[in-house]
C-alpha cells in the first residue's frame, strides 16, 4: 500500500495520529522535498518519527516514481507531504502510476495553505482562483497569473498567491557540463511578488490592481511564530516579513465588515488602513 500523508504546515508534531502510527510501521518513509518545507529539518522528523526519512526530490517522485512504487507492491511505503497531499501540487503522475500498477493507495489528510489561509481573517468561501508566483529571469516574465487574478478582482473575490520555490537549481554552466552541483534553494518572497505583480501590471495597464492595492502579507502560517502583514501592494514591495515560507493574498471586493476588522490589526500603518481601505480598487 502506498499512503500519502500529509505533514501539516509548521513542524514535525502537526503529523496525525494516523498519519504517525503508519510512518512507525512503514518499510520506507519517503518525505517529498521539492514543492514545500517545514520549519524543521530532516532530522528533526527523524528523531520524532523515530524512522530514516528518505528525500525524495522532484527527479525522484517524477522520473524515478517506480523505485518509491516498487516496494509499495508488497509492503508499506510512506510518502510524506508538507501541508495536505491534495493541497496545490497532487501530485496525480504517481498516483496514476500506483494505480498502473495495482498499488492500492490510501491518503492521510493534514491542514494545508489552501484552508488554514482562513486564519488571515478572511472568509475561504470569498476567494476565487489560487494563483502561481515564479521568479521572473531577465528573459522570462510570464504573466498568466494575471488574467486569473483578473476574474477574480471582476468577481469581487480574494486571489491566494502561492510563491516560487526553486530547489536543486543548476547554472547554466553546471548543467552543460552534467555537474551534480546545484544553487543554494531560493523561496519567494512577499516583497518580490508584490514587485513582479507591479511591474506586470505596468506592463499590461489595465489597472486590474495597482500599487494601492490592499494585500495581506502572510510568513510560516501554522508555526509559532507565523505573520501577516497588511498593506498596499507598494508598501508590502519594502516590508520584509524574515524566514520562509511566504504567500501573500490580494483583498477583493466582496469583504465583511468583521473580515475588515479583523484584517486592520495586522496593518501595517494602522493609522493609514481605512485611507488604504477606501482607495482598494
Ligand atoms: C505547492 S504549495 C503548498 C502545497 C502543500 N502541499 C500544502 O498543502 O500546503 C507551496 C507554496 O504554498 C505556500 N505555503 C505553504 N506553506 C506555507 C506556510 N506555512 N506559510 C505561508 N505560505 C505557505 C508558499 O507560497 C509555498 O511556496
Amino acid at each position: 500500500m502506498l499512503y500519502c500523508i500529509g505533514l501539516g504546515l509548521s513542524d514535525e508534531k502537526d503529523i496525525t495520529v494516523k498519519g504517525l502510527e503508519v510512518v512507525r510501521r512503514a518499510e520506507k518513509v519517503y518525505l517529498e522535498s521539492y514543492t514545500s518545507i517545514l520549519i524543521v529539518a530532516k532530522e528533526k522528523l527523524e528523531e520524532f518519527y523515530q524512522r530514516p526519512v528518505i528525500i525524495a526530490d522532484r527527479e525522484l517522485v517524477e522520473s524515478d516514481s517506480d523505485t518509491i512504487l516498487q516496494g509499495a507492491i508488497s509492503t508499506d511505503i510512506a510518502f510524506l507531504v508538507v501541508g495536505d497531499p491534495f493541497g496545490a501540487t497532487t501530485h496525480l503522475d504517481l498516483l496514476l502510476r500506483a494505480k498502473e500498477l495495482n498499488i492500492p493507495v490510501k491518503t492521510i489528510h493534514n491542514a494545508s495553505i489552501m484552508n488554514a489561509i482562513g486564519a488571515c481573517g478572511l472568509q475561504l468561501y470569498n476567494f476565487g482562483q489560487t494563483v502561481s508566483m515564479v521568479f521572473f529571469t531577465d528573459t522570462w516574465t510570464p504573466s498568466s497569473f494575471y488574467d486569473k487574478i483578473k476574474e477574480n478582482v471582476g468577481c469581487g473575490l480574494h486571489t491566494l498567491i502561492l510563491l516560487d520555490i526553486k530547489v536543486k537549481e543548476q547554472t547554466e554552466e553546471n548543467l552543460i557540463k552534467g555537474r551534480r552541483i546545484y544553487e543554494p534553494p531560493r523561496y519567494m518572497t512577499v516583497a518580490q511578488c508584490a514587485t513582479q505583480m507591479l511591474a506586470v501590471e505596468e506592463n499590461r495597464g489595465e489597472d486590474v490592481y495597482n500599487k494601492n492595492s490592499l494585500a495581506i502579507g502572510i510568513a510560516r502560517l501554522g508555526s509559532d511564530d507565523q505573520a501577516f502583514a497588511v498593506g498596499t501592494l507598494e508598501q508590502l514591495t519594502c516590508w520584509d516579513m524574515g524566514s520562509p515560507l511566504h504567500s501573500l493574498v490580494l483583498v477583493g471586493r466582496k469583504i465583511h465588515d468583521m473580515e475588515i476588522d479583523f484584517i486592520k490589526d495586522f496593518a501595517i500603518d494602522k493609522t493609514q488602513f481605512d485611507f488604504h481601505f477606501a482607495q482598494n480598487p
